[in-house]
């Protein structure tokens, strides 16, 4: 197999289309062959196990990856932002500072400072990125990735290392965010609930492949207490082979 660095290009249609996406590491295949269309403005949620290889798939749609050995077509918007589970603010500089890294123009500070607004981060401009709460952080970096208005919006477990109720009031944030602007999301997560409340289609990948492809066909804000949440959470964890007992004792999943 050749190593690719020739995939990605712009398209019209879906905003993300993989043909017989393959990526290996040294002997292991982590993804065989995967065929997916994300439609433009979609948001879906991807989760699985442990070292399924669902970073592998963002980095892969990032671009981020042209080291690793693979084959298959892909294809991404021009304008992607990704943001991943540590918020990568560069320590030397300050929020807005953060937030401007790359852009230019001279509507970016203005830019900069909306997004900051849109996050709930106004007046913290200057702050440097020690002085902000986990939350915080996460919701700069929100404010990074939106003022390059991406058309694709790759998230990598952004709320995996904050406290169950920032999570939730991030789910309401990421959702408000969509739908003010509308970006397709690919959402990686190891959270089914996380998933079902927030993506409107939600994909397990295992041993290489997306296993299920399940739309979510519920209106928003979604409710823990609607009927259909714990079929939709049965689906899901029975995909992953985690039973509810297990799912019970862990908390969640
Ligand atoms: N740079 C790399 N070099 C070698 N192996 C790698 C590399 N990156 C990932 N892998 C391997 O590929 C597999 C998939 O990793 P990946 O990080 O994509 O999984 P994941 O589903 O995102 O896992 P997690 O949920 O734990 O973050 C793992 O077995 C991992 O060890």
């Amino acid at each position: 197999m050749a190593t690719h660095a020739e995939q990605l290009t712009a398209v019209e249609g879906p905003a993300v289309r993989l043909t017989g996406l393959t990526r290996s590491f040294e002997a292991r295949t982590v993804l065989d062959g995967i065929d997916l269309d994300i439609p433009a403005g979609q948001f879906t949620a991807l989760l699985g196990h442990s070292g399924s290889g669902k970073s592998t798939l963002l980095r892969a749609i990032a671009g981020l990856d042209h080291y690793v050995v693979g084959s298959g077509e892909l294809t991404a918007p021009e304008r992607v932002s990704v943001v991943f589970q540590d918020s990568r603010l560069l320590p030397w500089r300050r929020v807005l500072d953060n937030v401007l890294l790359g852009t230019d123009g001279k509507e970016a500070a203005e830019r900069g400072r909306a997004a900051l607004a849109e996050v709930g981060l106004a007046g913290r401009e200057r702050a440097w990125p020690n002085e902000l709460s986990g939350g915080e952080a996460q919701r700069a970096a929100l404010a990074r990735s939106l003022v390059r208005d991406p058309e694709l919006l790759l998230a990598d477990e952004p709320f995996g290392a904050l406290d169950a109720l920032t999570r939730i009031r991030m789910h309401v944030l990421l959702r408000e965010l969509w739908e003010r602007h509308r970006p397709s999301v690919l959402l990686v997560t190891h959270d089914v609930d996380e998933a079902i409340v927030l993506a409107d289609r939600v994909l397990v990948l295992d041993q290489g492949r997306i296993s299920v492809d399940l739309t979510i066909d519920r209106p928003h804000p979604r409710s823990y207490r609607d009927p259909l949440f714990g079929e939709y959470r049965e689906r899901l964890l029975d995909a992953l082979g985690v039973t509810e007992h297990h799912a019970n004792q862990d908390g969640h999943q």
